[in-house]
């Protein structure tokens, strides 16, 4: 059988969940406030807010409106990969690593409706130097409902010239203006 490429590899640990990571029950603050994904100023977003759970995992509610169809009456597949994108990506705040996506795969398990609730899991799997491997689950209505989506994703981490060699600099002036736009996850500050 093929392995998936987002398995865990041997060397891979688990790691402590981090003195700076935000407490247990805590609202994450968006990481960028025009996230697609959690950015209160998206008007077109998600607009996830994302809780802190007690180890190295994070809950949240996406409501799914007629905004996010693909089908009559249902959310588009790749919305809710966005959802799991951006969930599983803000595990970074719980281990401090600034990461970007480098594999999502997802499974489509059962169709979402416009107007469900679908109440998303996410937990870090492990960490192999700089690559963190995490998974995750969409649960339709309630955090025990049926399991509509279901995600695995591998993330590499990033030092602060990812951002800055490929980010336009209008938004990167926008953000040395008002360095409030950003939420750091990493050791590093983009207005230094
Ligand atoms: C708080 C933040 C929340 C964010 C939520 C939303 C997240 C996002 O949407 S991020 C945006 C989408 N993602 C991107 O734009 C990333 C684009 N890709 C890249 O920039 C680069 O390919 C990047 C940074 C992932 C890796 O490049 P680079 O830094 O040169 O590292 P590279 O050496 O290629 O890879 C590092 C390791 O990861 C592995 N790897 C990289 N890509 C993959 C992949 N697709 N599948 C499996 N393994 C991979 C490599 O094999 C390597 O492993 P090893 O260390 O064992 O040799």
């Amino acid at each position: 059988m093929t392995a998936f490429r987002t398995d865990l590899p041997p060397e891979a640990t688990y790691p402590e969940r981090h003195p700076d990571a935000p407490e247990p029950g805590a609202e994450l603050p968006p990481h960028y406030v025009s996230c697609f994904g959690c950015g209160p100023g998206q008007p077109h977003g998600l607009h996830l807010r994302i809780v802190a759970g007690e180890g190295l995992d994070l809950s949240a509610t996406f409501e799914v409106t007629a905004d996010h169809q693909g089908a009559p009456g249902l959310a588009h597949g790749g919305l809710l990969a966005s959802a799991m994108d951006e969930i599983l990506g803000q595990l970074g705040h719980i281990t401090r690593m600034s990461c970007v996506t480098a594999r999502l795969e997802t499974d489509f398990r059962r169709p979402v409706p416009v107007g469900s609730t679908l109440c998303l899991a996410a937990r870090v799997d492990g960490v192999a130097g700089r690559k963190l491997y995490a998974s995750g689950e969409g649960h339709l209505g309630a955090p025990d409902g049926p399991v509509a989506v279901r995600a695995r994703a591998l993330f590499v981490q990033v030092g602060l010239e990812h951002f800055t060699t490929h980010g336009r600099p209008d938004e990167l002036d926008a953000i040395r203006r008002d360095p409030s736009m950003i939420t750091h996850i990493g050791d590093y500050t983009l207005n230094p």
